[in-house]
């Protein structure tokens, strides 16, 4: 069954410090191993080390984000993946799924629930999960299909002259077919779930402005809005606000139809996902759960690709049993920080294989298609499937309304969505004024590519920075203008890392004299926050500017007193002292993943030179079309051809079973 040159614990020993596993995987193995054995004496040692080994592959590959250990992707030869195999199962992969399903400590579902549920991993189509995971993966599965099973049939008779007067024909309209907006909204007006995805700027602000305008009218509801992040909250807020404020001048003309004045009811404030579900300090449960849920009757998700399978199942368990639910997002985005892809699994099941032109179609059930198209006035009939899934619940926006026509940006967030290397190539060759490549170029004293960066970066800060010098600046303005450009890179440590850029930038601004580091609190610093402090009000990932205190300021001493200013969801600003700080770094360069949920107006993206093994993993085109979508006027990117290319040909792959769980 196993052959190893050493005992498997031994070996564990040798890839924790060859860094294939993490000593966290290593402990975990040993552990769950010993419960096992504890558990059964009657086991061989052949199968007690095969089991240490198993536990060791399902840590290592939760550790890698993904959800489950799909057995039939065991490399049996390598489990390891070792440069020279250490180890090797002897076995077929239907042999092993047979093996692992006696072992006692592996439940199957097909056994007593009792026994599943005390089991500590759990074996389900073919994959091996962690209790815990298999228990967040099913419920959210379950959840989900309860939601999307919940049509409404009694809507007003209304509904479809107000939904002609929100999505009056224009020549902006989707497509010439079909109103994709209009048909989100009456979607999720007729659902009790609706999922709205698409990329930047195809309209999910302003088709859930029109979608609560519309239920608004009709009930006096409790409506939530939140998002994963404090930015990407505050962001949400700015939007709604903005897209009420273009709603209203669309819907006076018919001021004498419809009730102009219920727009006011639509809620502006958006909160964290955080905040809604009710941190308890120091506790990693929240003070609403599934027997203490949310007071609402409908909860608006933004940036529902950033929430993670532990997350969603804390929302949708706190969520009660009357209320409906909207996620918004792009399922093109990267996927979460911490495991699971909870949004691309969702929308899974509108994948079209790859000979068609469009990679997404909708699904919907031949009933619901047929009323759908007549509440829409848009022939649906062509999108109906006989296995429609959740798909009923589900609308995804395609033609963004930011990147317009033959723009640079949208045309390369295009062509890496699609991993489209020759049209790649096009974009970049084509001269786009919005788009500006630097190539790394070694030379004796460095790299002529990263000065390239420096530089521009200098002139990018310094409007910024020349703000931050003259004591009558409004902090608010001053940040609004930091907010203009930002360094992304791909990684945190390293020469290109965050880490290495912010140096390089820090020394480039020093040397113009824009800014005096002297002590670790200068004026100008952006500070990123890396943990969340609740007493403070501030949270994982928001950004602000270490300033001069315009009302104090002088400290004891005469010396100037600085605090470090944040903007708040309500557009106030939060003044901290930079001592009571929670863990933080400098921002002129953040990673990616950081970035989500914000946007600026120009952007420079930093690749490695020469990545790593394990750098090339994590560089793919979900990140690239992330950071490039994170601009709205100007996309620079250092980098070399190959590592674009690269990264832009290899997508995120994550390991879960809700996408079945959901479609099938
Ligand atoms: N149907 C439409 N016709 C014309 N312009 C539109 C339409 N829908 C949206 N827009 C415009 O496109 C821009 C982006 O819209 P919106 O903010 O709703 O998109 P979004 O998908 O929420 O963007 P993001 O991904 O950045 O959050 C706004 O300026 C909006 O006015």
């Amino acid at each position: 069954m196993i052959q190893s040159t050493q005992p498997i614990k031994t070996l564990l020993k040798l890839w924790e410090s060859e860094r294939l596993i993490t000593p966290l995987d290593r402990h975990f193995a040993l552990e769950l191993a010993e419960f096992h054995r504890q558990q059964l004496n009657h086991h061989s040692e052949s199968d007690n080390e095969l089991f240490l080994l198993i536990c060791a592959l399902l840590s290592h590959q939760l550790s890698q984000q993904h959800t489950c250990l799909p057995v039939e992707q065991i490399l049996l030869d390598n489990p390891m993946n070792e440069q020279v195999s250490q180890c090797k199962i002897t076995c077929s992969h239907d042999e092993l799924l047979n093996v692992l399903s006696q072992f006692n400590a592996i439940g199957v579902p097909q056994d007593d629930v009792q026994a599943v549920s005390s089991a500590p991993m759990v074996l389900d189509q073919g994959s091996l999960y962690l209790q815990r995971y298999y228990q967040f993966e099913t419920q959210v599965a379950d959840k989900l299909i309860n939601l999307a099973k919940g049509e409404i049939q009694d809507i007003p008779a209304s509904t479809q002259e107000t939904l002609n007067i929100l999505f009056p024909r224009t020549a902006d309209t989707d497509s010439p077919l079909y109103d994709w907006q209009k048909i989100a909204t009456a979607t999720a007006f007729t659902q009790k779930m609706a999922v709205i995805t698409g990329g930047p700027g195809t309209g999910k602000t302003t088709t859930v402005t029109k979608l609560l305008y519309l239920m608004t009218q009709e009930a006096d509801l409790t409506i939530k809005l939140v998002a994963p992040t404090g930015k990407a909250a505050a962001r949400l807020s700015e939007s709604i606000k903005a897209s009420k404020l273009r709603l209203k001048a669309e819907l006076t003309p018919f001021a004498g139809t419809i009730d102009v004045q219920s727009l006011n009811r639509v809620p502006e404030e958006a909160s964290t996902l955080h905040r809604l579900l009710g941190v308890i300090p120091n506790s990693p449960q929240f003070r609403h759960h599934k027997d203490n849920p949310l007071r609402l009757d409908l909860l608006v998700v933004d940036e529902a690709s950033m929430v993670d399978l532990p997350m969603m199942h804390k929302l949708l368990s706190a969520l009660p049993s009357h209320a409906r639910l909207i996620l918004l997002g792009d399922q093109d985005q990267l996927a979460s920080v911490e495991a699971g892809a909870v949004l691309a699994d969702i929308c899974d099941g509108l994948k079209t294989d790859k000979s068609q032109s469009l990679k997404w179609q909708m699904r919907y059930s031949a009933p619901y298609s047929k009323r759908l198209s007549d509440l829409t006035e848009n022939d649906l009939s062509g999108f109906t499937s006989t296995s429609p899934g959740i798909g009923d619940s589900l609308c995804m926006l395609m033609h963004s309304h930011r990147f317009k026509g033959d723009a640079g940006i949208g045309q390369l967030a295009s062509a890496v969505n699609n991993s489209d290397k020759s049209r790649i190539m096009e974009v970049w060759q084509t001269g786009y004024d919005e788009l500006f490549w630097i190539e790394h170029q070694k030379t004796s004293t460095g790299n002529s590519g990263l000065e390239q960066l420096m530089t521009q970066s200098v002139s990018h800060y310094k409007a910024y920075l020349e703000m931050a010098n003259k004591p009558q600046s409004d902090p608010l303005e001053i940040i609004e203008c930091y907010n203009q450009f930002r360094i992304l890179c791909a990684m945190r440590a390293g020469e290109y890392g965050v880490d290495g850029i912010n140096q390089g930038v820090k020394d480039a601004l020093k040397q113009a004299k824009l800014i005096s580091p002297e002590h670790e609190f200068y004026s100008g610093r952006p500070v990123i926050v890396q943990s969340n402090d609740y007493n403070l009000g501030l949270f994982n990932g928001d950004i602000g500017l270490i300033l001069p205190d315009r009302v104090n300021p002088q400290a004891s001493g005469g010396a100037p007193r600085l605090m470090a200013h944040f903007i708040q969801a309500d557009g106030s600003i939060l003044k901290v002292l930079p001592a009571r700080l929670p863990s933080h770094d400098t921002c002129f360069a953040m990673t990616v993943h950081k970035s989500q949920g914000s946007e600026f107006s120009k952007v420079a993206m930093v690749l490695p030179l020469w990545p790593s093994q394990a750098q090339k993993q994590l560089l793919t085109k979900e990140l690239v079309y992330t950071a490039i979508t994170r601009a709205k006027h100007h996309f620079t990117c250092l980098g070399t051809q190959t590592v674009f290319e690269q990264a832009s040909l290899q997508a995120t792959k994550r390991s879960s079973g809700l996408a079945r769980r959901l479609w099938n």
